[in-house]
This record gives C-alpha cells, sequence and structure tokens, in this order.
C-alpha cells in the first residue's frame, strides 16, 4: 500500500493558475497510496484525509480504484504541492498500482502496527517498487494506527531496521489521534529535489503568504 507523487504537465497548469506572484520555489507532486489483500484498512485514506482535511472517520468506505487530493503547504521559503494518489488496498485494483507510481517522484507505503501480515505485504510493495517504479523514487515507511500500541504485533525496531536497509523514511503515525502525520509529509517533502522550472513549464513561485488545502474528491 502506497502513496506517490510525481511531476506532471497536467497539474502544471493548475498549479499556474493558481497564482500571478512570485515566491522561492514551487513543487508540484503527485502522490498516490496502493494496495493488495493485506493493505485494506491499514490506513492509508484516514492518513490522506488527515493531512488534508485535518478530519478523522471511523467509519471511513474502502477506496474503491482510487482517489485524489491535493493539499498545498509551506517549506521554508516555498510552497509545495502534493497531488496525492490514494488507491484501493483490495487485490483486485493491484494491477491498477503501476499506474499511479510510474514517474511518481515518491511512494508512502502503509502498514497497520496491529497486523503483522501487513508488514510483510509492505515488503513486496518494496521489491514492486524497486523493481518497476521510478528509479529514484523516494520510499516513506509508515506504520499505522500507532494509538493501538498495546496490541502491536511489528516492532518499531523492526521497521527501522528494514527502512535503514532500503533507504527508505520511516515513521510510526496515527491518523486517528493526528500522530505524525505531518512529519511524515515533510519529511517526504525534504528529500524530494527541487523541480527543474524549465521541466514543469512554470518559472513562477506562489505567493508563501496563503496556503490553501483543497480535495478533489472527499475520502471521508
Ligand atoms: N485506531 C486507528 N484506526 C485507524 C487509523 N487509521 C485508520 N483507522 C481505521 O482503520 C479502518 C480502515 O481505514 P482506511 O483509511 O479506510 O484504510 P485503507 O488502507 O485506506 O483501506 P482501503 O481503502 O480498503 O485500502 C477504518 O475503520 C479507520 O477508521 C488509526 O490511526 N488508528
Amino acid at each position: 500500500m502506497r502513496f506517490v507523487w510525481r511531476c506532471s504537465p497536467r497539474f502544471c497548469t493548475c498549479s499556474c493558475s493558481l497564482s500571478h506572484s512570485v515566491a522561492a520555489g514551487f513543487l508540484k507532486r503527485q502522490m498516490s497510496p496502493g494496495g493488495s489483500s493485506n493493505d485494506t484498512g491499514v490506513g492509508k485514506s484516514s492518513i490522506v484525509c488527515r493531512f488534508v482535511q485535518d478530519h478523522f472517520d471511523h467509519n471511513i468506505s474502502p477506496t474503491i480504484g482510487a482517489s485524489f487530493m491535493t493539499k498545498t503547504v509551506p517549506c521554508g521559503n516555498e510552497l509545495h504541492k502534493f497531488l496525492i494518489w490514494d488507491t484501493a488496498g483490495q487485490e483486485r485494483f493491484h494491477s491498477l498500482a503501476p499506474m499511479y507510481y510510474r514517474g511518481s517522484a515518491a511512494a508512502v507505503i502503509v502498514y497497520d502496527i496491529t497486523k503483522q501480515d501487513s508488514f510483510h505485504t509492505l515488503k513486496k510493495w518494496v521489491k514492486e517498487l524497486k523493481e518497476h517504479g521510478p528509479e529514484n523514487i523516494v520510499m516513506a515507511i509508515a506504520g499505522n494506527k500507532c494509538d493501538l500500541s498495546d496490541i502491536r504485533e511489528v516492532p518499531l525496531k523492526d521497521a527501522k531496521e528494514y527502512a535503514e536497509s532500503i533507504g527508505a523514511i520511516v515513521v510510526e503515525t496515527s491518523a486517528k489521534n493526528a500522530i505524525n502525520i505531518e512529519e511524515l509529509f515533510q519529511g517526504i517533502s525534504r528529500q524530494i529535489p527541487p523541480l527543474d522550472p524549465h521541466e514543469n513549464g512554470n518559472s513562477a513561485g506562489i505567493n508563501i503568504g496563503n496556503p490553501t488545502a483543497s480535495g478533489t474528491r472527499r475520502c471521508c
């Protein structure tokens, strides 16, 4: 299960329309989570929902196919726009995942700290990303539901060791209690190199004075 994001000319147009002002830099990113059978219910949509809307829904529905949301956040002197694909965890949607991670700048691979199986599945996703994903994709591992640490099955130490072995960011999150969600995205943001302005067709930035959050489709 994962989120990915990428630079996309399609989004240059949207982003340019946000601003006529001049500021420092401006990154455009698109991101998507993916999944397989042990991905379902780990909290991918809830993480996106918490990040974009600062909202948590106990009765959130399983994702069908994928949903897309955006959020723009200040980062130093820049505004970073996250374009987020939240893909379904159900096995029947697995084959759609490459559509979302190809050309993406980063992926967030989510497991549930209370389910050892979901940690095994995470490793399969990492393997797939390494074999078929973009060469320099930034990978972040999110051990979600850390509010349930009393019934944890995956020790943080295991996640840290694994993340270190593959050069990924790792953080334990709770979409429910808003723990480490911002930190997760900030960590990813720091690891993605700035876009070449010629690459995205937009040399102007966005005024940092008015960051916005928007969802193109509600996740909850
Ligand atoms: N306790 C706790 N429950 C959570 C957390 N995040 C999500 N949940 C719950 O876990 C269930 C599944 O959450 P989703 O966000 O739909 O999981 P998902 O990985 O997107 O699932 P799919 O769309 O099927 O792939 C829901 O009942 C959420 O309320 C969390 O941080 N803590």
